[in-house]
């Protein structure tokens, strides 16, 4: 029971994490935090600059710092990046602190999502598509091992997925 106070959100780019984070948060009257958002609170900058001028592994051990004190909130719907799974330390505090949703969406419909927005730094590339099946094959595993439930967003609305989420949730007893 404990465990439902919270909702993390994991998944590839474009899965919907941040918008439909924000959706369920407003539905249950719970806090909306999103990882990205507070890291770019934090320094003032875009993502795109912290891996300018960091790297991506600059912006991972900023990533983990955040993480770890957000999970410490309670009723909080938290959006996290699509590579915050990638730290074991971050897929631990996840699993122990709330329930796991992986929103899953194939590389085609993240594409789609992404392809016009230039707040990506990991899909500023030759070859897009590709980048995202490759990050797709590595992660997907891990996205799965920290979940509690795996809930589609290929081609459906975002009203259609918070509502999957609340059902599942609440039926599961999680
Ligand atoms: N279910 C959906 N159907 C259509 N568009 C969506 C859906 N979910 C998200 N989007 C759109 O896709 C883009 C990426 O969504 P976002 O929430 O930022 O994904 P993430 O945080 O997982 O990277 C946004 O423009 C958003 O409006
Ligand atoms: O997949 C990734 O490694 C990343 C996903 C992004 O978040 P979204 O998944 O919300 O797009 C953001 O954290 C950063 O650009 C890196
Ligand atoms: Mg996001």
């Amino acid at each position: 029971m404990i465990r439902a106070q919270n909702i993390f959100l994991v998944g590839p780019m474009g899965a919907g994490k941040s918008t439909i984070g924000r959706q369920l948060a407003e539905a249950l009257s719970y806090e909306f935090r999103d990882s990205d958002q507070e890291i770019q609170r934090r320094t003032g900058v875009d993502i795109p600059t912290i891996f300018e001028y960091e790297g991506e592994a600059g912006f991972r051990e900023r990533e983990r710092q955040v993480i770890e004190q957000l999970i410490q909130e309670e009723r909080i719907v938290l959006a996290t990046g699509g590579g915050a799974v990638l730290r074991p330390e971050n897929r631990q505090d996840l699993a122990a602190r709330g329930v796991v949703v992986y929103l899953h969406c194939s590389p085609e419909q993240q594409y789609a999502r992404t392809a016009r927005d230039r707040n990506r730094p990991l899909l500023d590339t030759e070859d897009p598509m590709q980048r995202l099946r490759d990050l797709m094959a590595e992660r997907d595993p891990l996205y799965r091992q920290v979940a509690d439930l795996v809930v589609s967003t290929e081609r459906r609305g975002t009203a259609s997925v918070v509502k999957e989420i609340r059902r599942r949730i609440e039926s599961a007893e999680l």
